[in-house]
């Protein structure tokens, strides 16, 4: 068909296609007379299967597509070459949405491509101009990329795409190509079934990628783990035959990119972290270097990849285990896509495993119990982790395992694989590992479970230590939806057994002396305030009175050697000092940050309370906050030392110290060693890092179910209501995650943290946006009596008197949600110079109202709003930091009335 090669070369430039596959999608779409399934690996050319047929055909072809961040680079890429393309998503200005809108209601529109997002497309705002095209027969293409978010089944499922049925019923006649890299059989089947895809053709790429060499390796039974990886790194970049090539390695938290990062880097090969937890330019920056070549190695979360297309990656290194076999595919599939061999290797650890199953089994169980009855799909990220476990521990193809759970048919490996180019050697590794784990179960009595204690006693309950894809649950306090007697009894459970550990262990030791210690401290708390007091308290007497328990634990400790490789300062009274010793980043240690012999010390098991990375501790990804940090932030929070108890000499009176003189004590994340930097900027700097890509564990899971259910939909008029109210997947931007406690979860989905905030609509105070000036607090329209309402702090305060319970006091989180609903109307409004200065206006306001004393959630908004109106009472626009310098917490329920 010359015209088609014609048109190839013409629209995009390229001579032929780039496979037959591509040829014959591209031919079938055309075709128009049955659906499409294409399923064809990441970088195959997927798009150019309805960018072409799209720009050949009448009309225009409408893209459903997950995230802003990809649809604004296919925008970009299209209007490169001329092809008019666009989108029309919550981010875009009101006049370009209208200038588009337009375009669309001609009677010839230029447009020949609109992306969009799911939810943007089942907006009431969006359907008129769908009908119209509609009508009008100017809908020539629905694609649906990214198709395997539909089902359930898979590793990305959103609910929004369940909307798409709807519109598939809608669009009837028009022909629909549904594309997706990864589409195990049972996702490939829901995807036609949701998408309601008829007569379907498929075209699926075999998975098997014959360039690829995968193997496994046993972390935990490496001497030197890093040195390992180190070794594979070089080997794999030599490999490449001296062309340039570079590599990533994925790990599961911040914590391990950065060590991962700075251990290669120290043996020699450059290597930068990439996480959410970055600021916004410097991961631009690390990405960037990746793609030129300055920097020979990634170390990334999984927010790391999507939409990277790099050929020269020569090797992909999983640190910790992906969390399902079809991830694991995607993300080491990255690697050769020039057609050149490269190496596809995973470090496993059953340790990891173990944790990770855990936090799976535990969303499975949440979202079990939110619904209250089990669905089969419930158990598809248990049984998708399951079938990740096995490719690591079978004793078989690694390329056959893929290919069979793609419901291909077994590939010829040829020795692409390290079962098929020496079997006996998995074997052994398999057998060395067994044996380890009866050696070290028998020693210790310990039950393998994750953290050394039996996980199914566990695995509905709470969150375990290192991760942030699978830790924290969305509300604040860290307690989700549990059930808190069940959660103490977890935790009392948990020490029980800890401590029957120790007796049969070791005599008594000061850890178990700690541990008893904090579980009374944390059987007699309420909450995590007290908590924090009564361990403050303890340490106090301990220090006093318990010098020589001290000397003992430490000799005991040393004599028990799992804790001989720490510092100094970690030893002594676990619960004083809390140093997690995985924070020492010894190279050569075995065993994952965190285990010690089996025992979870008492500074190890997770705080009450999420870590405050806003509040200058270590924006690292460790859900715990131990002891010690603890100890900090309350001498800290307490006016610089006031609260600690002064023992000097000791490693937390130093930090108290520190504390005191403005200076923080900072743990090196990998060296170990400490570093002393000026409090407020280190503060300043975290806040600024927990501004970025924050995510709650239900956003990692379903992407936008939670949210969506939170976000009214627009009911205003079809166009001019402002787009991000219909928008809920894309109103994640709306994190308040910045002002508040910090649950740091990476998202393989987002990207574009660091885009403008935005506020779903919220009734009256909404309407504010229409105001010239919206600190005046007078009525837009007649019929806005309910804003006046809103408004009035004192009618909200009055309302919280007639009721005799007192108010629930509000969490930071939902102080942090009010004031940005507050203050969004103000952003938008242009009152503040920059985003920065609005986010960094937002933390001190909610952290203003969170502190101090207990509010009602109303109360915090009549709160919020008095203070926003006194501040833009003396400033007009926020130009500075310095601008707010002069508000204070209002101190009691009448305070702030002005
Ligand atoms: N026929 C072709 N000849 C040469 N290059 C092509 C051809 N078709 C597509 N490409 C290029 O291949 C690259 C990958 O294409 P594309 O982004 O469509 O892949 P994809 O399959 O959609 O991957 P992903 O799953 O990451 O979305 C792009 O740079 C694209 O321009
Ligand atoms: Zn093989």
């Amino acid at each position: 068909m010359a015209s088609l090669k014609e048109a190839l070369k013409k629209h995009f430039g390229f001579d032929s296609f780039r496979s037959k596959l591509q040829e014959d999608v591209v031919k079938a779409v055309l075709k128009g007379d049955r659906d499409v399934f294409v399923c064809m690996p990441t970088g195959a050319g997927k798009s150019l299967c309805y960018q072409l047929p799209a720009v050949m055909s009448k009309g225009i072809t409408l893209v459903i597509s997950p995230l802003i961040a990809l649809i604004q680079d296919q925008v970009d890429h299209l209007r490169e070459l001329n092809i008019p393309a666009c989108s029309i998503n919550s981010k875009l200005p009101a006049g370009e949405r209208r200038l588009i809108l337009t375009d669309l209601e001609s009677e010839s529109p230029r447009l020949k491509l609109l992306y969009i997002t799911p939810e943007m497309v089942a907006s009431p705002s969006f359907q008129p101009c769908l009908t119209g095209l509609l009508s009008r027969r100017l809908l020539s293409l629905l694609a649906v990329d990214e198709a395997h978010c539909v089902s359930q089944w898979g590793h990305d499922f959103r609910p929004d795409y369940l909307k798409l049925g709807k519109l598939r019923k809608r669009l009837k006649g028009v022909v629909c190509v549904a594309l997706t890299a990864t589409a195990p059989q049972k996702v490939q089947k829901d995807i036609e079934e949701s998408l309601q895809l008829h007569a379907v053709l498929c075209y699926t790429t075999p998975v098997f990628r014959s360039n690829l060499y995968y193997d496994v390796i046993f972390r935990e039974a490496l001497e030197e783990p890093y040195a390992h990886l180190h070794a594979f790194v070089k080997e794999a970049l030599a490999a490449g035959g001296g062309e340039e090539g570079c590599g990533i390695v994925y790990c599961r938290t911040r914590d391990n990119c950065e060590t991962v990062a700075y251990q290669l880097t120290k043996l020699g090969v450059l290597s930068k972290a990439y996480h959410a937890g970055l600021k916004t330019a410097d991961r631009s920056e690390v990405q960037s270097d990746w793609m030129q070549g300055k920097v020979l190695v990634i170390v990334a979360t999984i927010s790391f990849g999507m939409g990277v297309d790099k050929a020269n990656v020569r090797f992909v290194a999983h640190w910790n285990l992906a969390k399902s076999l079809a991830s694991y595919y995607q993300e080491s599939g990255r690697a050769g896509r020039d057609g050149r061999p490269s190496s596809c290797r995973t470090y496993y650890s059953p340790r990891d495993k173990d944790q990770l199953l855990f936090l799976i089994r535990k969303e499975a169980g949440r979202k079990q119990a939110k619904r209250g009855a089990q669905k089969e799909t419930d158990k598809s990220g248990i049984t998708d982790f399951e079938a990740m476990v096995s490719f690591c521990t079978q004793e078989s193809c690694r390329h056959a395992t893929i290919s069979k759970f793609f419901g291909n048919a077994p590939p010829s490996c040829s020795g692409a694989c390290d079962f098929c180019r020496d079997p006996r050697k998995v074997r052994a590794q398999l057998e060395k590992a067994s044996a380890g784990t009866r050696i070290a179960g028998a020693q210790s009595h310990a039950p393998p479970g994750a953290f050394g204690f039996d996980r199914d006693l566990y695995a509905g309950g709470r969150k375990g230590y290192g991760f942030e894809r699978h830790d924290e649950e969305g509300e604040e306090g860290g307690s989700g939806d549990e059930d808190p007697l069940l959660r103490k009894k977890q935790f009392g459970n948990l020490f029980k057994k800890q401590m029957n550990l120790r007796k049969v262990c070791v005599c008594v030791d000061v850890v178990s002396l700690s541990v008893d210690l904090e579980y009374e401290v944390f059987k007699s708390s309420k909450s995590s305030n007290l908590y924090k007091a009564g361990v403050l308290k303890k340490v106090s007497e301990v220090k006093k009175g318990a010098a020589m328990t001290t000397a003992t634990g430490r000799a005991e400790e040393e004599k028990e050697g799992g804790a001989s490789d720490r510092t100094s300062s970690d030893s002594g009274v676990s619960m004083a000092t809390g140093v997690d010793s995985s924070s020492s980043g010894s190279s050569s240690s075995h065993q994952p940050p965190g285990e010690q012999g089996g025992f979870t010390t008492a500074y190890q098991v997770y705080s009450l309370k999420r870590k405050r990375v806003g509040a200058g501790l270590r924006g690292s990804s460790d859900p715990f906050q131990t002891a010690r940090e603890l100890l900090q932030v309350s001498g800290r929070d307490a006016g610089g030392g006031g609260f600690y108890p002064d023992a000097p000499g000791e490693p937390a009176a130093a930090a108290a110290a520190a504390a005191s003189s403005g200076e923080t004590e900072v743990k090196d994340p990998v060296g170990g060693a400490s570093r002393v930097g000026r409090a407020p900027s280190r503060k300043q700097q975290k806040m600024e890092e927990a501004a970025k890509n924050t995510r709650s564990i239900s956003l990692y899971f379903g992407g936008g179910p939670e949210t969506a259910g939170d976000v009214p939909t627009a009911t205003g008029g079809p166009l001019g209501h402002p787009p991000e109210a219909e928008d809920p997947a894309e109103s994640v931007v709306m994190d308040t995650a910045f002002v508040s406690d910090v649950v740091v979860i990476e998202d393989d989905e987002d990207e574009d943290d660091d885009d403008v905030m935005e506020v779903p609509g919220t009734g009256g105070w909404d309407r504010l946006r229409g105001s010239a000036d919206p600190d005046e607090e007078k009525p837009l329209g007649a019929s806005d009596q309910s804003r006046r309402v809103t408004f009035n702090p004192q009618v909200e305060e009055s309302l919280l008197k007639v009721s005799d319970t007192p108010p629930t006091p509000a969490t930071l989180k939902e102080v942090a949600d009010v004031v940005v609903r507050c203050l969004d109307p103000f952003y938008k409004q242009g009152k503040f110079c920059t985003k920065e200065l609005f986010k960094a206006f937002a933390r001190h306001l909610s952290h203003l109202l969170a502190e101090g004393r207990s509010r009602g959630r109303g109360q915090v908004k009549a709160e919020a709003k008095a203070l926003i109106r006194q501040f833009f009472g003396g400033v007009s626009r926020c130009k500075a930091e310095a601008d707010w310098a002069f508000l204070r917490a209002p101190q009691g329920p009448t305070a702030d009335r002005r």
